[in-house]
């Protein structure tokens, strides 16, 4: 394995710099990612502006496009917000937890000829500053902030960026393509029309 120095982010903004130097490259190291995403502590001041709530569903607020190598974002999930079962459109997924706990559920691929439940191959709490990591390849999962108390908040970096994913249906594994839309971007609340296909969550 590749030597690679660690750095630590001091802030959220030193954090965004140091990924735009790290997706430079078109070798994306994935443990250096998680690493230098895990390596910053997170302090709500500096991502408090991106962090915009619903009642009814968790919300993806856009924080970065990383010179087009990445997508930034913050979700916000309330109390017993989850998405659904879905995969990350053969793109690099890292997660990063902010605030509170998230419930990650792995599940295998649906195998086309199976009927019935899908196959759920292990279950997680993802605990605050922890960074998870999943692909294609890796499974399917469901997240969860499965407190009745507390809301919770999670940075992911996507790469390459994508808008579409698929969600399976639990009971059938039956497949459906979903747009991935954003509740807000840069700090500032996406016009009303270009967020009701929201069907992720
Ligand atoms: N991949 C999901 C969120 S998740 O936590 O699985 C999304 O981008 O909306
Ligand atoms: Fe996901």
């Amino acid at each position: 394995m590749e030597h690679t120095q660690m750095v630590k982010p001091e802030t959220l903004d030193d954090l965004i710099k140091i990924l735009h130097q790290i997706f430079e490259s078109d070798n994306v190291n994935i443990e250096e990612v998680q690493n230098i995403m895990e390596a910053y502590e997170s302090k709500p001041q500096e991502w408090m502006k991106f962090a915009k709530f619903d009642q009814y569903r968790y919300t993806r607020n856009l924080v970065d496009e990383g010179n087009s190598k990445f997508n930034l974002m913050i979700l916000c999930w309330g109390e017993g917000h989850g998405s659904s079962i879905h995969d990350h459109t053969d793109s690099h997924c890292f997660m990063k937890l902010l605030q509170g706990q998230l419930k990650e559920t792995l599940f295998e691929w649906p195998d086309g000829k199976s009927h019935g439940d899908m196959v759920q191959k292990s279950q997680r709490i993802l605990q605050e500053n922890q960074c998870a990591y999943i692909n294609d390849s890796i499974g399917l999962h469901r997240v969860e902030n499965v407190s009745h108390t507390e809301c919770a908040a999670s940075l992911h970096l996507y790469s390459p960026p994508f808008q579409y994913c698929q969600t399976f249906d639990q009971r059938t594994g039956h497949k459906n393509t979903v747009k991935m839309t954003f509740w807000s971007k840069f700090g500032q609340r996406t016009p009303f029309e270009s967020t009701i296909s929201q069907e992720n969550n």
